[in-house]
C-alpha cells in the first residue's frame, strides 16, 4: 500500500553477486551486522582467513569498532544474516538493551530529574538567529497577533514549567504564530519547515485547552478522548506521544498512544485508565472504534501532523471515516489543525473540507527546505552508487563527543533495497541497520533506537522514516535513491538541520531522476544552494519533455507561503461569469471580486513578513514588530 513499491531500484537490484566479494561462501554462521566485516571477511579468498588484525587494520574505515565496543545489540543470534532486518532485529535482549536503551529511550520517565532552568541558552537550544529573517504568510479572517515570547503567550503555570524543563527559551517562528491562533480556538492549516517545532505548536494549545476545560477524562471501558492527534506512521505517533507526555508532565492531562503492529490489548488497557489526548495512526484507531473501545464524541480538538500525507491517496478514506463518518463532532464544533512542511494545492483543497473559517499560516516557504541544510547533488551513475557511498562514508570522520560518529541516514526507494544495502554496508564494515515497512514493529523500533543511541550510526531507510522523525545529531542525509516527488525529498533531508542546527544532505542523481531535475533546481535555488551546471541541463531537458517533470506544487508563488484559496480567488477574478465565491472560509460567504482589494473587502486579512513576501493582487498588510 502506502509505503510499498514494487519497482526495482538500484539499491535492491545491484545483485549481491556483482557487488559482494566474489568468493563469499554460501553458508556463514550468523554474525550480527557490526561484526560481519571482521568475522566474515575471513572467508574471502583475497583476504586473510581469520579474525585477522592485519585485515582489520588495512580495511579499517573510520567506523572501525574495537571488539569491545561492538557488543552485538542482540543477545540470541537472530535469523541468519539474510533474515529480515539483516539480522538487526530478532534476537533477545543483550547488554545494549539493558543499558543504553533503558537510559536513553523513555525520556518522559526521566523528566522529573530534569532541572527547571530559566535562563539557560544551552548549546542544545535552538539557534534562533537562523530563523530571524524567515518569511511568514498568514491569511484568513481576524487573525490573532503573533507572540514574541512564551511569557507573552502565557500557557499557564504547569505548561510554562514544562517548557522550561524542555529548555525551550523562545518560541520558534511557527510557535509564535500558530500558538496564539490555536489558543483563540481557530482552525488552522499551518506549514513550516522541517525541524522547526511544529509538534509543540499544536501540543501546547491542546494541553492548555484541556486544562482550561477542567474536565479530565475518567477511567472506563470506552475511552472518550478530548483531543485526537493523527500521524501517518507508527514511529511518528510514538514520538509525538513522548513529546506530548513531556509537555503534559504533572498537569494531570493523560496522554495515550494507539498504533498498529503492537498488541492492541496493551494499548486498550492503557486507554481504559482514561485518556485526554489520544495520539494515533488511522488504521489502529479505526479498529478500536469499530470494537467500540474509543468514542470520538467528546473531541474538542483534532490535529493532523504531516497533514498532506494523511490526506493523500493512502489515508484519505480512513481520515474521512474517522472525521466524518463516526461520532466525531462536525467541522465547526471542534477545532481542527493541520500541520506539515509541505502542502500541495490539491491536498489543501481536500483539507479545507475538514476545516471551518480557517487561517492559513506558512512560516518559511511552503515545501522548501531550510537554509540550515547544506545540499549537494552529485551525478552518480547507478553502477557506481555503492562505491560512491562507501567513499563518502569513509570520508566521514568521527566528530561527535567522545569521537563518536555523527549519524547518517541513507534513503533508498524499496524495502528490498534497504535490506540489501544494509547487508552490503555491514559486510564492508559500516555499522548499518535498516528500517522499512516489512519489518515487524519490534524490529522497526529496535532499528530506530539503535540508530538514535549512536550504537548503529548508519540507518538505511525507506520513506517510512522520512516524515516527522526527530533524531538529534543526524548530521548527514544521503539520498542513495532519489524520491520521485520533490516533497518527499524535502521531508527526507529535513531529518537533519533541525531546531536551528546545521546539517548536510547529499543526493545521488542519475539519469532516471531527470523528472525531478527541475523541481530540484528550484529548491536548491530557493535555499541558496549551489546548483551544478549539469543539473541545470537536466532541468532544461526535462522541461522540453512533455510535462516538464513535476512542477512545484504550490502554484505560481515562487517564494513565501501559498494559500490555495488565492488561486480560487484568482480564477474567479478572471472569470467574467462568476461573481460569488462561497467556499473560501468554509462558510457561505459571497462577495464580488472585481477589484484588487476584494480579498480584503471580504474580511479576509493577510499579512506577510520576512524577506520573501511576494505580491498578491489583494491587499497585503506588512506586519512588523515581532520578527
Ligand atoms: N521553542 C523551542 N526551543 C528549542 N527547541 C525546540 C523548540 N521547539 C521545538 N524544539 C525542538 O526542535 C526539534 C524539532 O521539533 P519538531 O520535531 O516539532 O519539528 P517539526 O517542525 O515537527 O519537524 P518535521 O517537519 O520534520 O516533522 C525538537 O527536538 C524539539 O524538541
Amino acid at each position: 500500500m502506502y509505503y510499498t513499491t514494487t519497482t526495482m531500484t538500484w539499491s535492491d537490484g545491484v545483485t549481491e553477486s556483482t557487488q559482494r566479494p566474489q568468493t563469499r561462501p554460501t553458508q556463514l554462521p550468523y554474525v550480527p551486522p557490526h561484526l560481519r566485516n571482521k568475522y566474515n571477511n575471513g572467508a574471502m579468498s583475497s583476504m586473510p582467513t581469520s579474525l585477522n588484525d592485519d585485515y582489520a587494520n588495512k580495511n579499517a574505515n573510520s567506523y572501525g569498532f574495537t571488539t569491545e565496543s561492538t557488543q552485538p545489540p542482540l543477545g540470541r543470534g537472530g535469523r541468519g544474516h539474510r533474515g529480515r532486518g539483516g539480522g538487526g532485529g530478532r534476537g533477545g535482549r543483550g547488554r545494549f538493551h539493558q543499558t543504553q536503551e533503558q537510559d536513553s529511550y523513555n525520556i518522559a520517565s526521566k523528566f522529573e530529574k530534569l532541572e527547571v532552568n530559566v535562563d539557560d541558552e544551552s548549546p542544545e537550544s535552538t539557534n534562533f538567529a537562523a530563523y530571524d529573517d524567515i518569511p511568514v504568510e498568514v491569511s484568513g479572517s481576524e487573525i490573532p497577533s503573533p507572540a514574541s515570547s512564551f511569557e507573552e503567550i502565557d500557557l499557564g503555570e504547569s505548561l510554562n514549567r514544562n517548557i522550561k524543563r524542555c529548555k525551550y527559551v523562545k518560541p520558534t517562528p511557527i510557535q509564535r504564530h500558530a500558538i496564539p491562533i490555536a489558543l483563540a480556538g481557530r482552525d488552522l492549516m499551518a506549514c513550516a519547515q522541517t525541524g522547526s517545532g511544529k509538534t509543540a505548536a499544536f501540543c501546547f494549545p491542546i494541553i492548555h485547552a484541556i486544562l482550561e476545560l477542567n474536565r479530565l477524562s475518567k477511567p472506563g471501558r470506552v475511552a472518550f478522548p478530548l483531543a485526537l492527534i493523527l500521524s501517518p506512521t507508527r514511529e511518528l505517533a510514538c514520538q509525538i506521544y513522548e513529546e506530548a507526555k513531556k509537555f503534559a508532565y504533572q498537569t494531570r492531562v493523560r496522554v495515550a498512544v494507539a498504533y498498529g503492529g503492537a498488541p492492541i490489548v496493551h494499548q486498550l488497557h492503557n486507554l481504559e485508565k482514561g485518556v485526554d489526548i489520544l495520539v494515533a495512526t488511522p488504521g489502529r484507531l479505526v479498529d478500536m472504534m469499530e470494537r467500540a473501545k474509543v468514542s470520538l464524541s467528546m473531541i474538542k480538538c483534532l490535529a493532523l501532523d504531516e497533514a498532506d500525507r494523511m490526506l493523500d491517496m493512502g489515508f484519505e478514506p480512513q481520515i474521512r471515516k474517522i472525521v466524518q463518518q463516526m461520532d466525531m463532532p462536525p467541522c465547526g464544533s471542534r477545532q481542527t489543525m493541520f500541520f506539515s512542511a509541505t502542502f500541495p494545492d490539491e491536498i489543501q483543497r481536500l483539507a479545507s473540507d475538514f476545516l471551518s473559517n480557517y487561517i492559513f499560516l506558512s512560516v518559511g516557504r511552503v515545501g522548501s527546505s531550510t537554509d540550515l541544510i547544506a545540499q549537494r547533488v552529485e551525478f552518480v551513475p547507478n553502477m557506481d552508487k555503492r562505491n560512491h557511498l562507501m567513499n563518502l562514508l569513509r570520508g566521514q570522520e568521527p566528530n561527535g563527543t567522545h569521537g563518536k560518529h555523527a549519524l547518517t541516514l541513507i534513503f533508498v526507494e524499496t524495502k528490498r533495497g534497504a535490506d540489501a544495502l544494509e547487508h552490503w554496508l555491514s559486510l564492508n564494515g559500516f555499522p548499518a541497520i535498516a528500517i522499512h515497512g516489512d519489518k515487524v514493529q519490534m524490529e522497526r523500533e529496535r532499528a530506530l533506537k539503535s540508530f538514535k543511541s549512536g550504537y548503529t550510526p548508519i540507518l538505511v531507510a525507506t520513506d517510512v522514516a522520512s516524515r516527522g522523525l526527530d533524531v538529534p545529531h543526524v548530521a548527514h542525509v544521503i539520498n542513495f535513491d532519489l524520491p520521485k516527488d520533490i516533497d518527499d525529498y524535502v521531508h527526507r533531508i529535513g531529518r537533519t538541520g533541525r531546531a536551528g542546527k546545521s546539517g548536510l544532505a547529499t543526493a545521488f542523481f542519475s539519469d532516471q531522476n531527470m523528472p525531478l531535475a527541475k523541481a530540484l533546481v528550484e529548491l536548491l535555488q530557493e535555499a541558496n544552494q549551489e546548483v551544478p551546471l549539469w543539473l541545470n541541463d537536466y532541468a532544461k531537458r526535462a522541461s522540453n519533455i512533455v510535462g516538464g517533470g513535476r512542477a512545484r506544487r504550490f502554484g505560481g508563488s515562487k517564494f513565501g507561503g501559498y494559500d490555495f484559496r488565492r488561486d480560487a480567488q484568482y480564477e474567479i477574478e478572471n472569470d467574467p461569469y462568476s461573481s460569488t465565491y462561497g467556499s473560501f472560509d468554509g462558510t457561505a460567504s459571497s462577495y464580488g471580486l472585481s477589484n484588487a482589494n476584494s480579498y480584503a473587502a471580504t474580511g479576509v486579512d493577510s499579512y506577510s513578513t520576512g524577506s520573501y513576501g511576494h505580491e498578491f493582487s489583494h491587499e497585503t498588510v506588512e506586519a512588523s514588530g515581532w520578527d
